[in-house]
């Protein structure tokens, strides 16, 4: 459920020639596609003359879409390509509302952070105010198969292709735009570079994905962030919704990081995109951040111990375990944790035959997964969300997995 942002890293090489954009094809054999692919070879021995291309539909989605993976996930996101992001978030209703009015947010430089994005009015708790589509998919096993050199001249090519080459161009790639003393210009360098600070981990069907988000990459990170992202079924949609009420002017945040570490954790892991946190919760007097750090450090080791207790089918003390549970994250405000940990007591509650339990922690679960909106747009009328019909749906997840 925790969104993350993961892009991935790799070291610098020296790079080829540059790649000419092309023009989509007048006489398409290759629909949905817009141009021809351009395909390369895996060389790594785990997927060794794999085929991985570069496919383009410039009239897909909001920017156009550049997608670099091998023919059978292209065929698989092919069906895909007219989705409608807005049903899939709104209601009629929500959508007609959203429809006419202004978005609720901006993007504006913020000092130290370089852009970020502001709320322009009130945005209510688990509002969705923020829709955005991939311009560019990048399949992780390309990038090992390929290489660093190989990888980048198809990204290249995948971003000339789009609609709107610079909407990705403009991003604010760690490294983008100067030269290192000693580094030569490579072709991809800067889209390598954007990709990397900006690109959220995503998936389509099996595979995963580093993924372009050209709205949602302008959101800055904080520990205790105010927004979350929420993916589409396909990977290829997202919507930003609100932990909680947010002011006009205040920024919007979502993490970069899985909820729940400790302040060490959380510096050490924000290190790769090469900025010190400030947010909030890093900057709490030392006395409240040690207590904080504390309760997060006692949830993780309570999660392994309900674990052994539900393995030894212990399953009352592993109740009494996670109620502590339930209340720490409470105190540390994990709403996204705490919807996983009431699916959890739900299962324990079944397992230990205590079925007004169950009952109980499944309304928990259900109110807050639907508020999130993870039980689709309908959750509140379809009235089905019992224990059974949630255990089937969401029963796979928590800590015991
Ligand atoms: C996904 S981008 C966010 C948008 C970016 N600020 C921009 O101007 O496009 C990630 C980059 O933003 C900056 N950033 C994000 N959150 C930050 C924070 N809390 N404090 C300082 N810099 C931050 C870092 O440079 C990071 O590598």
């Amino acid at each position: 459920m925790d969104q993350l942002l993961q892009p991935g890293y790799h070291p610098r090489q020296p790079q080829g020639q540059q790649q000419q954009p092309q023009k989509p094809l007048s006489s398409n054999p290759h629909l949905p596609w817009t141009h021809a692919p351009i395909c390369t070879h895996s060389h790594s021995l785990n997927s060794l003359s794999t085929k991985y291309c570069v496919y383009t539909s410039q009239t897909a989605f909001i920017n156009g879409i550049s997608i670099l993976t091998t023919p059978s996930l292209a065929a698989l996101a092919a069906e895909h390509l007219d989705e409608e992001p807005l049903s899939i978030f709104f209601t009629p209703d929500q959508f007609d509302e959203w429809s006419s009015q202004p978005r609720p947010w901006e993007i504006v430089d913020i000092p130290g952070k370089d852009k970020g994005v502001v709320a322009t009015r009130k945005i209510r708790k688990y509002e969705t105010f923020m829709v955005d589509q991939a311009a560019v998919m990048v399949d992780l096993e390309m990038e090992k198969g390929v290489g660093l050199k190989e990888g980048m001249r198809l990204l290249k090519v995948a971003v000339d292709r789009l609609k709107r080459p610079e909407v990705v161009r403009e991003m604010s790639g760690r490294h983008a735009g100067a030269l290192k003393e000693g580094e030569v210009a490579v072709e991809g360098r800067v889209e390598e570079d954007v990709m990397m600070t900006n690109a959220f981990g995503t998936s389509l069907g099996e595979g995963s994905f580093r993924g372009l988000f050209p709205l949602v990459s302008r959101i800055n990170h904080a520990c205790d962030p105010n927004s979350f992202v929420m993916f589409s079924n396909s990977g290829f949609s997202l919507g930003i919704k609100a932990y909680r009420d947010i002011d006009p002017g205040e920024e919007i945040t979502i993490s970069y990081l899985l909820l729940g570490k400790t302040h060490s954790e959380r510096q050490q892991g924000l290190s790769r995109w090469g900025f010190t946190c400030t947010c909030a919760l890093c900057s709490l007097p030392t006395p409240e951040r040690n207590a904080s750090d504390a309760r997060r450090a006692r949830i993780t080791r309570l999660q392994a111990h309900l674990e052994s207790q539900f393995k030894s089918h212990a399953y009352n003390a592993a109740l009494r375990t996670g109620e502590e549970i339930v209340s720490l994250m409470k105190e540390e405000n994990l709403t996204a944790l705490l919807a996983d940990q009431y699916v959890v007591m739900t299962r324990l509650s079944t397992a230990a035959g205590d079925r007004e339990a169950a009952e109980m922690w499944a309304g928990e679960a259900v109110e807050v997964l639907g508020e999130m909106g993870f039980l689709g747009t309908e959750w509140r009328e379809e009235g089905r969300w019992g224990v059974e019909e949630l255990l089937g749906a969401f029963g796979g997840r928590g800590v015991y997995e």
